[in-house]
């Protein structure tokens, strides 16, 4: 494939029309529902128009395929059609399947999804091309509303460089403030580790899934919005509904029909209202906030305002339009960092937890790492926390082996595009929607060695112990992003989170150590609960549960390096 024609599938004024009519369909409907309406005989108008938008769908889909190898397609009738719903199935078989024909030789392909086609880019080097590319050529924030219809269903708060500046307030205000960050988090961990996870003698078989997200949230809240809001309980059962709800809801609106895409919005999603019920909670607190603000002027409120993401966000809004200094505007901030944080560091936490109760060989050393370091750092430093390189190692082979998403910068071509780096040339028209097979880079031999296939908990701080550089060293870290380790993503637009999720993280797991010793249920056989995917998504089983036990060393740890968090509740 050296040549392509340079077809354009930008959104057009079909789509406007589409829109259009879908929105109308959808008031009509709620009217006609909530009684305001009788206008049924236009309804029924509408619908009848519905097989006539099918056939523009059945347009569209084939006017964004792309010439390039393809992977899945089934012999026989509908076969690429057919392709789309093992693709919406499990995604990673098929794409196992691409990137093993042909990723040695560096070549992009292309897989039928149930909506649209969907490029491939398997070269290391394209791969850091289109993680680093200016967003006007290759769109970031494009591709993310075409797929997860986040103007609607976010009410236009996400999309832009000015409606994504909590994005910027991780990166400069989260992640150099993390020394000081920290003991809250740790506390709050703790306090809800003690609060959530109730234990009898011997071994308790806990649904784990349920205490890592209130652990997690309230964790993380700590740092957004601080105490006491982050034990509200109705306030952290809103962010994680949102987040959970919105989730699912993005990617059964994306494969709905147009004209039914408003309507299913509205019943999946905006009738319960989260954003506005965490509005009624939050509006008071940024009133007050601002009125502190005032009251100290500018000197005093720099240095005594509340370290937490309320005062960051205030800060950085009042630097642009009114319209974002709105408390409705500035809450939307707080749902989009629940959003980006709880739900992607709890799928983490279960995926750790599971990997390392199916590897109970791990669990001695991480304890015995845990403990000297702590006793070299004067306990829960950050200096500590850096320090602790195997337990740094097994989240990132844990992320390696299933990072939360298996495909990554998933980005749509702004104009006809022709790559600068890689074995193959390539060149997409615009309107190409393009991405990079994380799990796959993840399971690749070529990169990770005969061993890829296996979980070695251990394989990053063993690779790390033979390098002398420091600055080669830390390339290793859990944080770290590359071209070949895209659990974060990579580039321009890699998860800004990712240092503190991996403090986080690092916290939850010395407690859940030190305190318990952990097993699968005997019946698993050692196995641990296999993972669910839906197109591009991969989950571990929030089903399964574990087995806990308290440790009697718990006794003298809790209070070897200070007095103990736990007890301050
Ligand atoms: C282990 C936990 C986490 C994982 C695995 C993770 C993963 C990711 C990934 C893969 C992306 C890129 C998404 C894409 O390409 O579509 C991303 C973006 C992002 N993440 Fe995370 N994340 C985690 C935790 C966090 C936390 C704790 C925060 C906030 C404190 C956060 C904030 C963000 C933000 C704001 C973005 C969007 C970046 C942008 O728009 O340029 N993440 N994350």
């Amino acid at each position: 494939m050296d040549q392509l024609p340079a077809a354009s599938i930008a959104p057009d004024v079909h789509q406007g029309y589409a829109n259009h009519l879908a929105s109308l369909i959808y008031t009509q409907t709620v009217e006609l529902i909530e009684g305001k309406s009788t206008n049924a005989a236009l309804i029924y108008l509408m619908i009848l128009l519905i097989p006539l938008y099918g056939a523009y769908g059945v347009y569209q889909y084939r006017k964004s395929y792309i010439d390039l190898p393809y992977v899945g397609i089934l012999p026989g009738p509908f076969g690429s059609w057919r392709a789309g719903y093992r693709y919406l199935q499990n995604s990673a078989d098929v794409v196992w399947e691409g990137y093993q024909k042909y990723a040695a030789q560096g070549k992009a392909f292309v897989i039928s999804t149930p909506k649209r086609w969907i490029v491939f880019i398997t070269d290391p080097d394209q791969i850091a091309e289109i993680a680093m590319v200016a967003d006007n050529k290759i769109g970031f924030y494009e591709a993310l509303n075409e797929k997860n219809h986040h103007d609607s269903v976010a009410e236009r708060t996400l999309g832009d460089y000015i409606n994504t500046y909590h994005v910027d307030v991780i990166k400069s205000q989260l992640t150099p403030r993390m020394a000081s960050i920290l003991p809250e988090i740790r506390q709050e961990g703790n306090v809800a580790w003690k609060d959530t996870l109730k234990l009898g003698p011997g071994w308790t078989n806990v649904e784990i899934w349920k205490v890592v997200t209130q652990v997690v949230s309230r964790s993380a809240n700590r740092c957004f919005v601080g105490l006491p809001l982050c034990r509200n309980q109705e306030l952290l059962d809103i962010f994680r509904d949102y987040a959970i709800r919105t989730n699912e809801v993005v990617y059964m609106v994306d494969l709905a029909p147009k004209v039914f895409q408003p309507l299913l919005e509205w019943v999946l999603l905006k009738r319960h209202r989260l954003p506005q019920r965490a509005q009624k909670i939050l509006n008071p607190v940024f009133e007050e906030r601002k009125r502190m603000r005032e009251r100290l002027g500018p000197e005093r409120w720099e240095a005594e305002k509340p370290n937490d993401a309320i005062t960051w966000i205030i800060d950085a809004a009042l630097k642009k339009d009114k319209h974002q200094q709105t408390n409705e505007q500035m809450s939307w901030r707080l749902i989009w960092l629940n959003f980006a944080a709880i739900h992607t560091t709890s799928m983490s936490t279960l995926h750790i937890l599971y990997d390392i109760a199916a590897n109970p060989e791990y669990m001695e050393p991480l304890r015995e790492e845990i403990i000297s370091t702590m006793d070299k750092y004067g306990g829960y430093t950050k200096e500590a926390l850096t320090n602790m390189v195997k337990l740094d190692s097994c989240l990132r082979e844990s992320q390696r082996w299933n990072s939360v998403v298996s495909i990554v910068i998933s980005k749509i071509t702004m104009c006809d595009y022709t790559f600068k780096t890689g074995k193959i040339p390539l060149r997409l028209p615009k309107g190409t929607f393009l991405t990079a097979p994380a799990t796959a880079t993840h399971w690749s031999e070529e990169i990770y060695g005969a061993d890829a296939h296996i979980w070695k908990g251990f394989r990053f701080s063993d690779m790390r112990e033979k390098i002398t550089n420091p600055e080669e060293s830390s390339k290793l870290q859990a944080a770290a992003t590359s071209k070949e380790y895209l659990a974060f993503s990579h580039g321009k637009h890699a998860c800004t989170g990712r240092f503190f999720a991996i403090y986080q993280l690092k916290m939850l797991l010395i407690y859940c150590l030190l305190r318990f010793d952990m097993r699968l249920p005997l019946d698993r056989n050692g196995k641990r609960p296999d993972n669910r995917y839906i197109l591009g998504r991969r989950s571990a089983d929030t089903s399964g549960s574990l087995e806990f036990r308290e440790r009697k060393e718990w006794n003298e740890l809790k209070t070897r390096w200070g007095e103990f968090d736990e007890e301050e509740d």
